[in-house]
């Protein structure tokens, strides 16, 4: 697999207080990163750095070599970092399809000249979203319309997804659907994918690496397996879970 995504020495301070300190890790084409950690590690911010929605006080993101970090939001999903909120923003009246038309126009308009990205019916097997897309997202159930913001992220185009807590809410067979579908973005798409989640169930199995997180710096990194009898991340997070 190739280097897609390099984050080297980030770190950002509000006020004197360091919520992101020193991180440094790298992101595959077509792997999953899960980030864990206790609340307030520094999660959120460090996807917020990603995302371009933070500036980084230092370190740097670059996306297939080039700088991506530190030019706003925009420049970062130009570049092809695209996320995903815990909360679903859908047209309630709008159809699934009328929603990735505005995305895929969206994206035209930032990026004219180049292709589109995955056709609407590619992206609904992609999310499990089979049959779903000429219905009101009002009729959708709540796990489909997370599905569907996915979705709506991924006609964006991007290299990268991140996810911040995409199962919060979700029953077993709910995250286990959205769990396959995560995979098949990263399979199938060959996208990179960051996903933030305090469920382990859901989290572990999913992810090819995981970085740990305590007090805003790496804890430890590893696959999933080291990660669950790594010493220091039973001690301060994961105990006896
Ligand atoms: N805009 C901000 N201004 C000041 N402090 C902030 C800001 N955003 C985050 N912080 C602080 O940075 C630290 C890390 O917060 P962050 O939300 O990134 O943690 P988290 O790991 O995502 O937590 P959770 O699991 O609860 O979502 C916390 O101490 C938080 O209070």
């Amino acid at each position: 697999m190739t280097t897609l995504l390099h984050a080297q020495g980030l770190t950002k301070k509000f006020g004197g207080v360091a919520a992101v300190d020193d991180v440094s890790f790298t992101l595959d084409a077509g792997s999953i990163l899960g980030l864990i950690g206790p609340n307030g590690s520094g999660k959120t911010t460090l996807l917020s750095i990603l995302a371009g929605t933070h500036a980084p006080t230092a370190g740097t993101v670059s996306l297939d070599g080039r700088t991506a970090s530190g030019r706003g939001a925009h420049r970062a999903a130009r570049a092809g970092i695209a996320r995903t909120f815990q909360t679903t923003r859908l047209f309630p009246t709008w159809t699934l399809r009328d929603s990735l038309r505005l995305a895929h126009g969206e994206r035209n308009r930032r990026q004219p000249g180049r292709h589109t990205t995955w056709p609407d019916e590619e992206l609904a097997r992609v999310l499990a979203l089979d049959g779903l897309l000429d219905r009101p997202c009002a009729g959708l159930t709540s796990a489909a319309q997370r599905l569907a913001m996915i979705a709506l992220a991924l006609a964006t185009g991007p290299r990268v997804l991140l996810l911040d807590e995409p199962a919060v809410g979700m029953d077993h067979n709910e995250a286990d659907i959205l769990g396959e579908a995560v995979r098949r973005v990263a399979d199938d798409l060959g996208v990179g994918v960051v996903v933030v989640d305090h469920n382990m169930r859901f989290l572990m199995p999913l992810a090819d690496t995981v970085l740990v997180m305590a007090a805003g710096a790496v804890l430890a990194t590893g696959t999933p397996e080291e990660i669950r009898t790594d010493k220091a991340v039973i001690t301060s997070y994961l105990g006896g879970a």
